[in-house]
Parts: C-alpha cells; sequence; structure tokens
C-alpha cells in the first residue's frame, strides 16, 4: 500500500503541516511530524476531514451535510464520522493515546451514538459530529482500549480474546454479511442521515457501519431471535439507564434499538460508568472483580449506591430479555455471530444458568450472589422431596443428596441442636429423622416397614407338589388396655392377664385356639403383641408373620394413636385387618363413634358400605367372641395359607430369651415344613439342637406343623425376635452359616457402635466445652429382646439436654460378672429387667461398688433412671437464711472493733455468710470471722442470747445493724427443671 508524507499532504491540502497534523491527532492517525508517512486510506479520511477542519475555523457551522472529500467517492454518501471510524481502523490507533474519557461517556456509546446523532436532526442530543474536535478522538479512542482487555484476555482466555481482536482488520474492503445484519439491525441510520429511525435492511453496507459492527459484535445475536426484543421495552430499567448519552440520541422506537440497547447497557454512560461493552468480554471473574472494584473507586461510594440500585434495578425487573440480551453479548463476544438462520432464541433456563457480567463492584456482586443463591434455594426447595426413606444411618452428605438440601444446612440444623457434625460424620436413623422433619420432609423408616412386611416367601418351587393348609396366624394389636390379652384370654378361656407384671403385656405370647367352624375344629393361632408405645418394635414383628390382624378398639375410648400406629402397621404388612370393637358392655360405649373414626382412617365398615369387617364384642361378657372367630376363618378362607408339612422347617423367631436353667429359649413360629426335635437349624447367628419343644399349654411336643409356635430348647446364643430360622440336614453346614451370619452382624454392630459413638463424641465434644453435660452409663440385662427394646425406646424419650443416656451394652439375660465388670470399668449402673443375677455377680457388685438395680417393672426403672440422671444435674446453690442479729454496742478493740450483738431470731454460727444492714442499705457481705458470748470463743449461739461478732475485714460497726446470717446450700434439680 502507498505511503504519504504528511508534508506532501499539507500542500495538496493546502494546508500547514501542522494543520494536517492536528487533523492527524484528531483523528487517531500516527504521525510525528511533516516527515511522517501516513497510509492512503488515512489520508483519505484527512482529506476528508480537512474540509471540515477548515468550517472548524467557522464553529458556528456544525452541518450535517458534510463537504465531500475531492478524491473518495464512496465517502461523498457518508457523513464524516463515518469516515473517522475508518480511521479508528488504523492499527496504529492504540498509540494516539486519546483513551477512554475519564467521566464522559465511555468512547464505545460515543461511537455508536455519534452516528445516529448526526443522522438525527429530530432534536436528540446530538453531538456536533465534525466540528466537535474532542468528540471525534473519543470514538477513535475507543478501539484501542478494545484490544488491551483483547489482549488481556488472550493472555488468559483464548477464547475470548480471538473475537475481541477484530480492530485492526481493515473491513472496510470487506463487508460480509455481518456488516449487513448490523447495518440492517442497528446501524443502517448512518447511510440515511435524514431518516434514521428507518430500518434499511437492503442498504449496502458502508465501511463504517462494519466498524460499528466489529464494536458491537456483542450484541447482534439478539436481534436476529426477537427481532425488536428491547427496542419494544426502551422503558426498560437496564436500556433506558444503560443508554444514556448514547442511548438518549438515539431516537426511540428505531430499529437500531436494540443495538443501541445492548451496546449501551453495559457502559452506563449516565451512570458515569467507565464500563465498555467490550469489558464485558473479560468474562472472568478476577478481571470483573477488579474493575469493578477499580471503577467503585473512582465513582465514590455515592455511585456505588446507584449502581447497587440499578442493579436492583436490573436483577429484579425478572425481564428476560435483558438477561438474554446481555447473555448474548457476551457468547457473542465470545464466538463470531452465528449465521443468522442460525441463531434463535436462547431457552431462558439457559440464560439464567449463566453467570451474568459483572455490573459493578463488589456489593452488586454479593447482591447478585444472595440472589442466585435464593434462586438456588428456591429450585432446591422445589426438587427436595416429599419424603425419604430411612433405612440406615448415613453421613451428613448423604443425607444432603437424599433430601436435596445443602450439607451447609444440615450442619447447621445439627449445630442448633448442639451436634457439630462434619460432612462425613454418620447420623444415626433419628438424629437424620429430625433433620429431615425440620427441612419439612417426612421420613419413612424402611426398616420398621421391612419388619411389619410379611414375611418373604416362605415357600420354595418344590413345596408346591406338596401344599397343605395351615391354620392362620392372627395377631391381635391396637391401644393400651383396650383389652387385646383379655379378648384373647377370653378367647382362650385361660387368664393370662392376671398373671402379668404391672398388668401390661410385655413379650409376645403365641396360643393355639381350636374353634368349631363349619362343623368342623380349625385352628388359629393368636399372636398376642403388646400394646404400650414402648413396644412398637416388637409389634412390628408381630404383623410381620401374620396372616390377619385383630385391631381392637375399645368402644368407650374410640381410636386412639396406637391404633392408627397399628392399622399402618397392617396396612404396611398388606394383611386383611378385622376391627373388634371391644368393651361393648360398658355403659359409655359408642361403636358408632368408634366406626366414624375409624373411617378417618380408611376402615370403612361394611354396614356403611365399605369393606371393613368390624364386629361389636365384649371380653368380659364374652359377647360376639365366636362371629369374631367365624370372621377370621371367613377372611382367611380366601387367603392362601398353605405350606409344606413335609419338609426342613423354616419360620421365624417370634421371642427369645436366656433362661437361668434351660439357658437360650426361643419362642419359634413354623411357618413351612416340620420342625423336630433333634433338628439343627440356625436361628439368625444362633445355632442349636432342638433338644425339646413345648407348646402354648406348657406340653412337650415332638414336633411342630406349619403355624404352630412352640417354644425350642438347644440353641447355642439367644436369637433375636425377629430372625428367621432354618434347618439343616448338615451340621456343618448350619454352622458355618451361623458363623458367617454372627460375623456380619458383629461387623454391622461395630459400625453401629462407631457411627453412633462418633455423633456422640462430637455431641459431647461441643457440649463439653460449655461443660454443661454429664452422662449416665447404663448397663442394662433383661428377659428378653422385645423387653430390651422396649426399655430402649424408653430411655429415648427421657430428656437428656443436659444429662445424656448411653446404655453401654444391653441384652437379654441373667446379669453375669462380665456385666458387672463392665459396668464397674465405665462407672455404669447396672439395670436388671425381669431378670436375675448370676452366682457370684451379686458379690462382685459390691466388691466393685456396682449399684445394681432390679425391675420388673417398666416404669419404675424408667422413674429410677429419671432420678438418676437428675442426681447427675448441676445441683443448684441456694440461700438459706439462719437468722438476724442486732448490733446493740460497738467495742474497738486494738485497731478494729467488735460488735456486741443480740440475736434477733435464728441463731449464728462461726464461719457462716453474714450480710450487713445498715437501714436499707447492705454495707458488708461476707463471713463471720469470730463469735463470743462471755469471752469464749462459741462455735454457734441461738436467739435470745447476746454475743459479740467479729468480722476481720470489717470494723465499721454501728449501733443498729443488722446482720443477717446465712449460708448456701445445694438444691437437687429434676429433669424437667432442666429442659
Ligand atoms: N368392661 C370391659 N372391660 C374390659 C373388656 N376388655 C378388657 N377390659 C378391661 O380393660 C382393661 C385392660 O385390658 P387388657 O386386656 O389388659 O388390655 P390390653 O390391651 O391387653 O393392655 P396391654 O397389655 O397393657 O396393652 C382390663 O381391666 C380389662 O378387665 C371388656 O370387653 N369390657
Amino acid at each position: 500500500m502507498s505511503k504519504v508524507r504528511i508534508y506532501d499532504l499539507s500542500k495538496e491540502l493546502n494546508l500547514e503541516n501542522k494543520d494536517i497534523l492536528t487533523i492527524c491527532s484528531q483523528l487517531g492517525v500516527a504521525a510525528k511530524s511533516h516527515s511522517s508517512t501516513i497510509s492512503e486510506e488515512d489520508a483519505a479520511s484527512i482529506r476528508a476531514a480537512a474540509g471540515s477542519y477548515k468550517s472548524t475555523t467557522a464553529p458556528t457551522a456544525p452541518s450535517p451535510s458534510v463537504p465531500k472529500p475531492p478524491n473518495n467517492t464512496e465517502s461523498l454518501n457518508k457523513p464524516k464520522k463515518q469516515q473517522i471510524l475508518q480511521v479508528r481502523r488504523s492499527p496504529d490507533a492504540p498509540n494516539a493515546k486519546p483513551k477512554r474519557p475519564d467521566a464522559g461517556a465511555p468512547a464505545a456509546v460515543k461511537k455508536a451514538p455519534a452516528r445516529p446523532a448526526a443522522a438525527a436532526p429530530s432534536g436528540q442530543v446530538a453531538p456536533p459530529a465534525p466540528s466537535a474536535p474532542p468528540v471525534a478522538p473519543k470514538p477513535l479512542a475507543s478501539p484501542p482500549p478494545r484490544t488491551e482487555p483483547a489482549a488481556k484476555a488472550a493472555a488468559t482466555k483464548q477464547t475470548v480474546a480471538k473475537p475481541v481482536a477484530p480492530p485492526p482488520r481493515p473491513v472496510l474492503n470487506k463487508p460480509p454479511a455481518i456488516v449487513k445484519k448490523a447495518a440492517s439491525a442497528e446501524t443502517a441510520a448512518p447511510a440515511k442521515p435524514a431518516k434514521p429511525t428507518k430500518p434499511t435492511p437492503g442498504q449496502k453496507p458502508t465501511p463504517r457501519p462494519q466498524q460499528i459492527v466489529e464494536l458491537r459484535r456483542p450484541k447482534p445475536v439478539s436481534e436476529t431471535a426477537k427481532p425488536t426484543p428491547i427496542s419494544n421495552k426502551p422503558q426498560r430499567p437496564s436500556v433506558a439507564k444503560a443508554g444514556g448519552d448514547g442511548a438518549e440520541a438515539t431516537p426511540p422506537n428505531k430499529p437500531v434499538a436494540p443495538a443501541a440497547a445492548l451496546m449501551a447497557k453495559p457502559t452506563m454512560p449516565s451512570r458515569n460508568r467507565p464500563r465498555k461493552p467490550w469489558q464485558e468480554e473479560e468474562d472472568t471473574d478476577a478481571l470483573e472483580k477488579a474493575k469493578a472494584a477499580n471503577a467503585k473507586k473512582r465513582r465514590g461510594p455515592k455511585f456505588q449506591e446507584a449502581d447497587l440500585e440499578m442493579d436492583d434495578d436490573l436483577l429484579d425487573d425478572d425481564d428476560e430479555d435483558a438477561t438474554v440480551s446481555r447473555e448474548q453479548m457476551s457468547l457473542s463476544l465470545a464466538r463470531p455471530p452465528k449465521p443468522k438462520s442460525m441463531q434463535t432464541a436462547k431457552p431462558v433456563a439457559a440464560t439464567t444458568q449463566r453467570r451474568r457480567p459483572s455490573m459493578g463492584g463488589n456489593k452488586k456482586n454479593s447482591y447478585r450472589d444472595r440472589r442466585d443463591r435464593r434462586h438456588q434455594q428456591a429450585n432446591q426447595k422445589q426438587e427436595r422431596p416429599e419424603i425419604i426413606t430411612l433405612t440406615r444411618g448415613m453421613t451428613v452428605q448423604e443425607l444432603s443428596q437424599l433430601m436435596s438440601v445443602s450439607e451447609t444446612e444440615i450442619i447447621r440444623s445439627l449445630f442448633i441442636k448442639g451436634i457439630a457434625a462434619t460432612v462425613t460424620q454418620t447420623l444415626d436413623v433419628d438424629t437424620a429423622t429430625k433433620v429431615a422433619e425440620e427441612m419439612g420432609i417426612l421420613v419413612d423408616h424402611v426398616e420398621e416397614q421391612s419388619a411389619a412386611t410379611k414375611v418373604t416367601e416362605m415357600l420354595d418351587a418344590d413345596d408346591l407338589e406338596n401344599l397343605h393348609r395351615r391354620p392362620p396366624v392372627v395377631t391381635i394389636m391396637g391401644h393400651v388396655d383396650h383389652g387385646k390379652t383379655s379378648l384373647l384370654d377370653a378367647i382362650r378361656k385361660t387368664k393370662v392377664a392376671s398373671g402379668e407384671a404391672g398388668g401390661i403385656t410385655q413379650h409376645i405370647g403365641a396360643y393355639h385356639v381350636d374353634v368349631d367352624h363349619n362343623g368342623a375344629t380349625q385352628q388359629v393361632v393368636f399372636l398376642d403383641t403388646p400394646g404400650h408405645e414402648a413396644f412398637t418394635a416388637m409389634r412390628a414383628r408381630g404383623a410381620r408373620v401374620t396372616d390377619v390382624a385383630i385391631l381392637v378398639v375399645a368402644a368407650d375410648d374410640g381410636v386412639q394413636p396406637q391404633t392408627i400406629e397399628a392399622i399402618s402397621h397392617a396396612k404396611a404388612a398388606g394383611v386383611p385387618m378385622i376391627v373388634a370393637i371391644n368393651k361393648v358392655d360398658k355403659e359409655d360405649s359408642q361403636p358408632d363413634r368408634v366406626k366414624q373414626e375409624l373411617t378417618e382412617h380408611g376402615l370403612v365398615p361394611e354396614e356403611w358400605g365399605g369393606d371393613a369387617v368390624m364386629v361389636p364384642v365384649s371380653a368380659i361378657t364374652g359377647q360376639n367372641l365366636d362371629t369374631l372367630l367365624d370372621m377370621i376363618l371367613l377372611v382367611t378362607e380366601v387367603e392362601d395359607l398353605n405350606a409344606n408339612p413335609n419338609r426342613l422347617a423354616k419360620g421365624t423367631v417370634i421371642e427369645a430369651h436366656l433362661d437361668k436353667a434351660k439357658g437360650p429359649v426361643a419362642t419359634l413360629l413354623v411357618q413351612n415344613g416340620t420342625l423336630h426335635v433333634g433338628d439343627i437349624l440356625v436361628a439368625g447367628s444362633a445355632l442349636g439342637k432342638v433338644r425339646a419343644m413345648v407348646d402354648d399349654r406348657g406340653q412337650r411336643v415332638k414336633q411342630a406343623s406349619p403355624s404352630y409356635a412352640v417354644e425350642v430348647l438347644g440353641l447355642s446364643d439367644v436369637p433375636a425376635a425377629g430372625d428367621e430360622f432354618d434347618v439343616y440336614n448338615d451340621e456343618k453346614e448350619a454352622r458355618s452359616i451361623a458363623t458367617g451370619r454372627a460375623d456380619e452382624q458383629r461387623q454391622s454392630r461395630l459400625m453401629a457402635a462407631i457411627s453412633s459413638r462418633r455423633v456422640s463424641l462430637n455431641t459431647l465434644s461441643s457440649k463439653a466445652q460449655e461443660g454443661d453435660l454429664k452422662e449416665l452409663n447404663i448397663v442394662m440385662k433383661a428377659d428378653v429382646q422385645g423387653s430390651v427394646e422396649a426399655i430402649l425406646g424408653s430411655l429415648k424419650q427421657l430428656p437428656q439436654g443436659e444429662v445424656q443416656v448411653r446404655v453401654l451394652f444391653a441384652a437379654p439375660g441373667e446379669i453375669s460378672e462380665t456385666d458387672v465388670d463392665l459396668a464397674a470399668a465405665s462407672e455404669a449402673v447396672l439395670i436388671g429387667f425381669n431378670t436375675t443375677l448370676a452366682p457370684g455377680a451379686r458379690q462382685s457388685a459390691d466388691r466393685l461398688g456396682v449399684d445394681v438395680r432390679e425391675y420388673n417393672i417398666i416404669y419404675a426403672l424408667l422413674d429410677d433412671i429419671q432420678a438418676a440422671m437428675e442426681g447427675l444435674l448441676e445441683p443448684e446453690l441456694v440461700e438459706e437464711s439462719l437468722g438476724s442479729i442486732e448490733v446493740r454496742a460497738v467495742f474497738s478493740v486494738g485497731k478494729g472493733a467488735v460488735a456486741g450483738c443480740y440475736i434477733q431470731n435464728g441463731k449464728a454460727i462461726r464461719n457462716c455468710k453474714v450480710r450487713v444492714r445498715r437501714k436499707d442499705e447492705v454495707v458488708f457481705e461476707g463471713g463471720l470471722d469470730s463469735l463470743k458470748r462471755m469471752r469464749e470463743d462459741v462455735r454457734e449461739v441461738n436467739s435470745g442470747y447476746e454475743c459479740g461478732v467479729g468480722i476481720d475485714n470489717f470494723n465499721a460497726w454501728q449501733e443498729g445493724d443488722i446482720i443477717e446470717t446465712y449460708r448456701m446450700v445445694t438444691k437437687r434439680r429434676t429433669l424437667s427443671m432442666s429442659k
């Protein structure tokens, strides 16, 4: 490309060299002296500008009609600004140093609006384009800064840098499609200055628009997707505010508006925002933050506030367009605009996901962060499940995922509860449940449900050939004292209820009843499950093996919490239910009210159009008991109650305990096959050989067929209630299975212990810091597993805010020396429930000073534990008044003085605490150091006597002083007080 010397140009234009240099500097053309050379292109610009340069000498003539440059036909049609833009293309521009103005409108904005301004005779704020020298350089200055960030970005982010580097492009010679787009969509006006509002899609792009397109590249995408998405909302705060002078210069409703708006938004000239569109290109947070911070510094707090306000608008207006356009802007900067056909509106979701370009300082960032967080939380809330299923303890992390709640939120919730947990902390089911419930999420405990669910198929394929009808197994469930035992008792015609300790059924019993039905005797097996709420787990197991559930509801008491619980267990097990409305013999019985209440729980009586069988009965008078039994058989008739008696037995452990004389004793319900004396079986992890079997009537039996419950002796260990049992032909096989299960159980026990320990350790550590947590260690032995569980469940109910109950060991069986040792080593209380002490254990306990407590009623046990916990509560120190003494004379003794006193009431004790009152004022508080009576030192002086009182550090006695004597005593606190 040929070069033109300044000197030659000045000659050609008949101007002074310095004039040319001035023009150069105005146009951003690098030229130092008359001998400098410039490109032909720049020369052309200067030629064009030279005309107006002259005219600037007459400053009052800023006419938009520009004198035509002598030899550039293209420029004939163009306003001068256009030419200026051409010059901007000069790669040397950065050196021209016009740079961004400090407080004025940013260069980028100037460029864009400058055109419309010139072309907008409609009275908008149009800068006197050619004539005002300071205006022209500003646009010129804009490209260089644009390249700066681009260069910076290039160092860090190639993708950003690439599209941002356009300024050097000699765009003039190649007006590609993009130019058309830009020209039509946003900058058509320059070509037709007289009608700036008219879009000129068909208009040929001039170099200028091209330049503009370059500068505005951020924006064009949005216009294609939505023809006038932003211009239709010129009042939108973001656009309006961001528009600043540029926006003002753009006539409203112009199709150009989108571009202007897009351009304007980030620049915010009216708010003195020095941000430029290209700044948006720098998508890195660091850059944004740094800039924002700098911008704030420059703008000062006032503007920061203004920014924040504006940002609020931007953020809160929920106008997706704003987001979209800004997003698109930043996208368009990151990569060249898509072909028109490919440009589609962005889905809102996608745009909202993207991080917005920074609009300002940290304040806004934090505002935005908060808002994003709110959105996030809102989303999370939406995604939160209504119900979760907990089968075991889980870590904070796992729980967080399960509930779609942030780990922090869970940790915060735990912290409030006094549990300092980490994300990897394992929470037990109870704790996890509390957390979930606090978040409004329901928790389903699968363990309980699975226990309630009917046992998995007890039948194998081989059994199908040999199936025989078996008796139905019936569970009686219901609220405490609604008459379950009495009902069964009445059915069995024996008195079971009267023999129960404390009047409460404490473990499952299984009973066989012969029922005459349809002229034949049929058997029904009843499981008598307890009704006390502490036995929930046992009840769940009761439902597990049952074919029918009898729901006992007292007609005088109606539906109660455990009635509802029983209904849910039966439903979970999928077993049919028969309602026995008991105590109908009572005067205040209201069977219909019971029915009504039951309908609220999905049980609609048959006579009311439902399908629930409800029988009004009386355990006392025996009313309708036959009907109830008939109903049981009727309901079970349709059930598929079959088993193969000719095979090895399998079934479920109903109950198990360690008998002092007999060893481990288990009540087994045979569910398939036949159990024989001598069989080798594995129940849970306990191995055994059936030594003897006893039925519910206490008679020894040699075999037990399906649906029979028998007490079995001969196990090596006490299995857990609910365990399944299997008979094996091969003892070796049985042993290895038992060992394997034992290992598994040990492992899971260990894990549970570790996890629960972890939590409690943490809990303790946080509490220990406050110094207000105590522990009550307990070692417990009970008659049967069910009792152990019941007691453990009840212990959990005790308030443990200040004193925590730690059950170190709980198992069925008698109290052994080992238990005593454990209790001694851990300073635990040893509790026995319905059990005895092994020989030697008592002596051992006496020797080691272990407190062994024995109970046979659960309430008494709980009361004592509570009392023991209260014993651990820090006692309160309270003042106990002793008496009051009147000072009647004061005697000087050496340097000090003693008071001659009279005991008005109560007494004075040497070394007791005193408070000396003078009228209403307390003049001294301390200890009584010397007490004399008739010159003799005494320990105590009683009411009505005189005495001498001396206090080491108090001598200012006055007659008439009253000495109050008192002492501090400790007072025991109760758990309810500690709550
Ligand atoms: N009038 C009347 N009293 C009854 C009837 N059934 C039971 N009772 C009385 O209700 C009280 C509780 O009866 P239980 O059979 O022990 O009740 P339960 O539901 O087995 O109680 P738990 O074993 O503690 O769950 C006893 O005093 C019974 O005498 C009845 O049909 N009519």
